[in-house]
């Protein structure tokens, strides 16, 4: 297989899926090429990623999210685990849709170089569970922070099963304040199947 090549997985919320680009090895290490938009335009992911974001959180159990960007600066992000371990999470926040408030969550660790997509009208979070974790995504649109918003990440009506192992998370005083979801006027609606 080809450093292009990529397994694309369907998750039960439409629209989010698990990307595994095919790391070509050799005695030096592997190349893979972590995003290439002629050949996911070949898949139907035609997206026009505009700013790739890239952090560092020093603790394990730092939690950041739950996060959306409203419209007209809405987001899809494409997120990778660039150093350590994290377990990454999207939230169906889209008025009227099937799957409104369920989400889906899968590690995403330098080792197994997986990707996950999430479109817009979804939240976005994830939590580190190693030290000195990085994580690496692109986004669809530029960073607006007057259409930034938050759910709390312990919202008990989505019910995330976080592996805290029993630990608090890592928190900004941001996302320790943000609202329950039944709370926000969600800035999504969804457009049918
Ligand atoms: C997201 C972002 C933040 N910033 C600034 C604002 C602030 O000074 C500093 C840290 O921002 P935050 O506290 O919002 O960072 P963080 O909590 O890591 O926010 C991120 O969380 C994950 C889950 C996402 O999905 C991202 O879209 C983003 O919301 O970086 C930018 O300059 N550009 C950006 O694109």
């Amino acid at each position: 297989m080809a450093a292009g090549s990529l397994d694309i997985e369907e998750t039960h919320l439409p629209g989010v899926r698990l990307l595994r680009p095919h790391r070509v090895g050799d005695a030096r290490g592997f190349l893979c090429e972590t995003w290439n938009a002629r050949r996911m335009a070949e898949h139907g992911l035609d997206i026009p990623f505009v700013q790739d974001n890239h952090s560092l959180s020093h603790a394990p159990f730092t939690l950041r999210g739950l996060h959306y960007q409203a419209p007209p600066h809405a987001q899809a992000k494409l997120v990778r685990c660039g150093r350590g371990r994290l377990w990454d999470v999207a939230v169906d926040i889209r008025r009227g849709a099937p799957t409104f408030g369920r989400w889906v969550g899968a590690e995403l660790s330098f080792e197994n170089g997986r990707q996950m997509l999430i479109p817009a009208g979804f939240l976005h979070g994830f939590v580190t569970l190693v030290p000195e974790t990085e994580i690496v995504y692109k986004c669809s649109d530029h960073y607006a922070p007057d259409c930034e918003g938050a759910v709390r990440f312990d919202d008990p009506d989505i019910g995330i099963d976080w592996p805290l192992a029993g630990r608090a998370p890592v928190l900004s005083d941001k996302d320790a304040a943000a609202p329950l979801l039944r709370d926000l006027d969600t800035p999504f609606v969804w457009e049918g199947a």
